[in-house]
């Protein structure tokens, strides 16, 4: 039996705590060496977040993740530590450092882990091997270019019709409010999936009623022919909250028994649907080989150099990167044109004076528009689809000047660059004139949406044109009111890997001359 002190200690207690007291000296010494000694010891923010991944959990779990990093950086500067390894930049030659090209034989900038999920193989925006994403890339890009874009324009404009035929309709030709983020999801979610399976109408339909006929599923998610989110939709949605969920377990693994109880219910056979859905689809579209039409799959196919595994994993993953950013884009910019009626007014001015016609608004017409375009650019900058700050490890490089050590974790706060007075004149206003010719000067290169580099988005050309092509309708066909004033909307928005976007009641009402 032990004696400390004088105090007598029986032997598995002694044992106990010597173990308890080896724990807490590690920790303690840990704590010492993160806050003091660390070679990210110098950087300002969160003390939690110098000693611990729980200041990270809880900021993403929070829901408010770019807002709260905004509100550091205001507060700390360019560099702050956001975690025991990580670094959040906010300045625009930290961005181009970061994601842009690199010169051959140096280092580059690798996703983290935050990226991976369950999936067995990688998919293209989750691929971190960077020969594995090239090859991807490489398979895919044929589905992105100009001729495919022509192509896609034609799916476009036909959802694009029955779009404004159903605001009309559902919205009692502007007695009825409808929600903003909502119809623009029947939207984006139609002419991602009618593009991604083949451009002839009938054919998704026929697809998509044999291979979930029991469910009875319409056209390639039904939601602009029946004005209601698709079942599909709603699983896709919720199961990027629990994608969310993946990167906090894999950070802090302890959290994984207590997570059932965490996550919403339901959340993990959501997942599990919506894999089986997207597998479903992918077999029934492989099955079809070579249709003669240029969707995203025939280009995969042509190519060859993808496995049957991984063309299938693109599937669920392209729906979403295809479908909810431009929807948040398009529910950004029905904000900022609500809140500002004078941007409104000149938007419609353009809109309706270039055109006499339906027809006539088109990708090529409607790329002539240097208003709308403004407002498009304007809107990306002050909203950014993708609010997560892309993470990526250092390879040990310079980030915007100061030397970053191997491993690293690295991002750039996507609020704070665009925001940023250095960059922008007047930088909270709305303001789509700083993107027509010369503009106020500003430093354009500190919005960067579609991110740059190598993992740059592949779809901003088709985003682009199914944006110009439905606003350019909606405004030539009506006068839009909010119709629930409110006096923000985005800092009411929170991240979910993307935005989940608030509710936006808006009214459109025929405009009297059309
Ligand atoms: C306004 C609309 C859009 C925005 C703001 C946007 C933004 C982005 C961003 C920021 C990335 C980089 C993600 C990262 O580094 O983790 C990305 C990647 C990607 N996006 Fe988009 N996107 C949009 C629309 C689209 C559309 C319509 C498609 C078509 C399917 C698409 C397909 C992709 C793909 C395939 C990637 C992965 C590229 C790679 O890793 O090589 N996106 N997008």
């Amino acid at each position: 039996m032990p004696d400390i002190g004088g105090l007598h200690i029986a032997g598995p207690a002694f044992g106990a705590l010597a173990v308890t007291l080896s724990i807490i000296l590690y920790y303690a010494a840990q704590t010492v060496y993160l806050l003091f000694f660390h070679p990210l010891a110098k950087y300002p923010g969160p003390k939690l977040a110098a000693i611990s991944e729980l200041w990270w959990v809880w900021a993403l779990s929070s829901e408010r993740f770019p807002f709260i990093v905004y509100d550091l950086h205001k507060k700390h500067g360019d560099v702050i530590r956001i975690g025991p390894n990580e670094l959040s930049f906010a300045t625009a030659e930290a961005f181009q450092d970061i994601h842009g090209h690199v010169s051959k034989g140096k280092a580059r900038f690798l996703k983290t882990e935050f990226y991976d999920n369950d999936d067995p193989v990688p998919r293209i925006v989750g691929a971190r091997d960077p020969e594995v994403h090239a090859r991807q890339r490489k398979a895919l890009s044929h589905a992105f270019s100009a001729k495919s874009l022509r192509d896609q324009e034609e799916i476009v404009q036909k959802y694009v019709d029955g779009f404004v035929q159903q605001l009309a309709k559902l919205g009692d030709h502007g007695k009825k409010a409808l929600n903003v983020p909502e119809t623009f999801n029947w939207l984006t979610f139609d002419v991602i999936g009618s593009c991604y399976l083949c451009p002839e109408s009938v054919r998704p339909i026929r697809l998509l009623m044999q291979c979930l006929g029991d469910l009875s599923f319409g056209e390639p998610f039904g939601g602009v022919a029946k004005g209601e989110t698709h079942v599909w939709i709603k699983v896709i949605l919720d199961s990027v909250l629990y994608m969310q969920t993946t990167f906090l377990r894999k950070r802090l693994p302890f959290l994984n028994p207590i997570m059932p109880y965490i996550l919403p219910k339901g959340s993990t056979e959501k997942v599990k649907t919506h894999r089986e859905f997207s597998k479903r689809l992918s077999e029934k579209r492989l099955q079809m080989g070579d249709t003669g039409r240029a969707d995203f799959f025939s280009h995969m196919l042509k190519k060859n150099t993808m496995s049957v595994q991984e063309m299938m994993s693109q599937t669920s993953t392209l729906i979403i990167a295809g479908s909810e950013t431009t929807a948040t884009s398009l529910s950004g910019i029905t904000w900022f044109l609500l809140k500002n009626p004078d941007c409104m007014v000149r938007l419609q001015k353009e809109v309706r004076g270039a055109f006499t016609s339906l027809d006539q608004i088109t990708g090529e017409s409607t790329a002539g528009l240097p208003y709308l375009h403004g407002v498009i650019e304007e809107s990306l900058r002050l909203f950014p689809p993708v609010p997560f700050s892309l993470p990526r490890h250092s390879p040990g490089a310079v980030v915007d000047g100061y030397y970053v050590p191997k491993g690293t974790v690295v991002s750039v706060a996507p609020l704070n660059l665009t925001r940023d007075p250095r960059y922008w004149q007047d930088p909270d206003s709305f303001r789509p004139e700083r993107w027509i010719g010369e503009g106020f000067n500003d430093q354009k290169k500190a919005s960067q949406p579609f991110s740059t580099g190598p993992r740059a988005c592949l779809g901003i050309n088709l985003a682009y044109l199914e944006m110009k092509i439905v606003l350019a309708t909606m405004v030539f066909l009506f006068d839009w009111e909010l119709a629930v004033p409110r006096d923000e909307w985005i800092r009411d928005c929170k991240m979910r890997i993307l935005w989940k976007k608030a509710d936006l009641w808006v009214k459109y009402h025929p405009r009297v001359a059309a």
